[in-house]
């Protein structure tokens, strides 16, 4: 029997956190509070948060080969050296479409990193609709696009053979698989392997574990819950004090603990006060699963 622990490890009250993303080397978690414009890296061992404030919302993040790291920033990829707090510019995308930002991103087993995006919300889940599109930039800063008419590109990871690509649009309350050529970076054969219930709201950020299932985090539903892609089946839910839970990751010793990220915006303060915790991170332990470490930029 496993027995599972959550714990608010960091109560770091971001507006909207995301983007959690384990980095072996210095024991800590890296995230990001998009509308907060910041990037932060918390050392599990010393307990200390360093920030770094980015001049538009930064809705990703992931670690870079050559060092430091890569994030979304409005609608541009850039680099972002952590010493001296520059952001570099390698590639902008949907530049007619002034009200757009990118959202999710994450880097795949090639070192490309994908990620989508979206028009700006008036409040959560509110936005106009089929602005986002899906892009990748490859290590040589080209970017490829995939396909438009997104909502909210969400979530996304890798099969465990690199296979197959799952990615979530979360206004579609489904989350997706392509066949996935891992030399070509192309994605083909859309198809659904679940569709969320109705107390699960909108499927949000996803990580994959040794064991080939899907973690997603629920916004609104304020939990994980697991997937196998195969069945189609829901395997298992772990709930949290939070509701806005938007993303997740697996870090710690052995990558056997998860990390999972969530907001605050768009609570009221009734909500708040109950919910205390709600934008800070959260380990969970005793999950009796691991994960897999990120993929770092190539380029
Ligand atoms: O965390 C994210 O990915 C988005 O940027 C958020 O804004 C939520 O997903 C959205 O509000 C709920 O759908
Ligand atoms: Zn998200």
């Amino acid at each position: 029997m496993s027995s599972i622990k959550i714990e608010c490890v960091l109560p770091e009250n971001c507006r909207c956190g995301e983007s959690p993303v384990w980095e072996e080397s210095s024991n800590s978690l890296l995230f990001v509070d998009i509308p907060a414009k910041k990037v932060c890296l918390w050392n599990s061992l010393t307990n200390q948060v360093q920030r770094v404030t980015v001049d538009a919302p930064v809705s990703s993040v992931a670690l870079r080969q050559s060092g430091g790291y890569v994030a979304t920033v409005g609608t541009k990829f850039c680099a972002l050296n952590w010493e001296d707090q520059s952001v570099v510019v390698l590639a902008t995308v949907d530049k007619d479409k002034k009200n757009n930002r990118f959202n999710d991103g994450k880097v795949d087993p090639a070192g490309r990193y994908f990620a989508g995006t979206m028009a700006e919300e008036t409040a959560p889940a509110v936005l106009e609709r089929h602005q986002g599109s899906l892009y990748s930039l490859f290590p040589d800063h080209h970017v490829k696009k995939y396909f438009d008419q997104v909502d909210i590109s969400n979530g996304l990871d890798w099969s465990l053979d690199h296979k197959i690509f799952y990615y979530i649009d979360s206004l579609s309350y489904s989350v997706d698989a392509f066949d996935y050529n891992l030399q070509t970076g192309q994605i083909s054969n859309r198809r659904s392997v679940y569709k969320l219930e109705k107390d699960e709201q909108i499927p949000d950020g996803m990580c994959i574990d040794t064991e080939g299932k899907l973690w997603v985090a629920c916004y609104n539903g304020g939990r994980v819950i697991r997937l196998d892609p195969e069945t189609g089946k829901r395997l298992q839910t772990v709930k949290l004090p939070v509701d806005k839970t938007t993303s997740c990751c697996f870090g710690g010793k052995d990558y056997s603990e998860m990390y999972v990220t969530c907001a605050r915006d768009g609570m009221d303060s009734e909500s708040l006060l109950r919910q205390p915790e709600a934008g800070g991170i959260f380990k969970i332990t005793g999950l009796g699963v691991k994960g897999i470490a990120p993929y770092p930029y190539a380029g």
